[in-house]
């Protein structure tokens, strides 16, 4: 889609030579490592570390040089997607299934870029199913005590069986309709057991770039 490469090109014009850069996941973050891959190859000199096994082939077919999380210290800039955004850049993700090591890798970096279109902007956050990672042991009694907190607990489903994620668990897309109070939200699900992470972003954003149907891609303002 147009307006998602555009977001996702414009961020990449903060990218130079020596930075260690993290790649999102998804299909805008896509044209991010293309783009990227682009520069590569024109002689951008840059190392990078992806945030799902996907977003790592890409990296490896076209040429992105990889670099281990055991290696570094922090990333300069990650170029990620969103499922959803608020006013104040919290975010919804995960609707990739990559939400762990998009997380992991977002506090590891000086700047998070995110790239959206614009019907990923909302006024508030919630009406896009919030993804939840968990355990798969005893994932049942987990998804009973998401239903307590008030969402609707769905399991992921790939064809017949369990979505399971790069790291060996089961998400939960929760849908809860609206999110009043994300930062307390996010702090009760941590709580549970069985739960590994959740989508909520807060904070963590530098910069939202939004692409338009109009063929324009610019910041979101806070
Ligand atoms: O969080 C993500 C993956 O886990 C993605 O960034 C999110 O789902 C947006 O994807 P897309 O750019 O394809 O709309």
């Amino acid at each position: 889609m147009e307006s998602k490469k555009l977001a996702a090109e414009k961020a990449t014009e903060s990218i130079a030579d020596g930075m260690i850069i993290g790649l999102g996941t998804g299909s805008t973050a896509y044209y991010a490592i293309q783009k990227i891959g682009q520069r590569v190859q024109e002689g951008l000199a840059i190392q990078a570390i992806a945030t799902s096994k996907q977003s790592e082939e890409l990296a490896v077919s076209l040429g992105i040089p990889l670099i281990a999380a055991s290696d570094i210290d922090y990333i300069d800039i990650t170029i990620d997607g969103a499922d959803e955004v608020d006013s104040r850049w919290n975010l919804i993700k995960g609707g990739g299934g990559a939400l762990l090591r998009e997380k992991i890798v977002a506090s590891a970096s000086k700047q998070l870029i995110i790239v959206v279109d614009e019907s990923k902007v909302v006024a508030e956050l919630g009406r896009f199913p919030l993804p939840v990672e968990i355990i798969t042991f005893g994932f049942e009694i987990t998804m009973r005590k998401l239903e307590k907190l008030g969402c609707q607990p769905i399991l992921r489903q790939a064809g017949v069986k369990p979505y399971v994620t790069d790291n060996g668990n089961y998400i939960a897309d929760c849908h809860i309709g609206s999110i009043p109070n994300a930062e307390e939200l996010h702090s009760a699900l941590q709580l549970i057991p069985g739960v590994v992470d959740n989508g909520l972003f807060i904070g963590m954003a530098s910069q939202v770039i939004v692409g338009y149907m109009n063929g324009t891609a610019k910041q979101l303002e806070k």
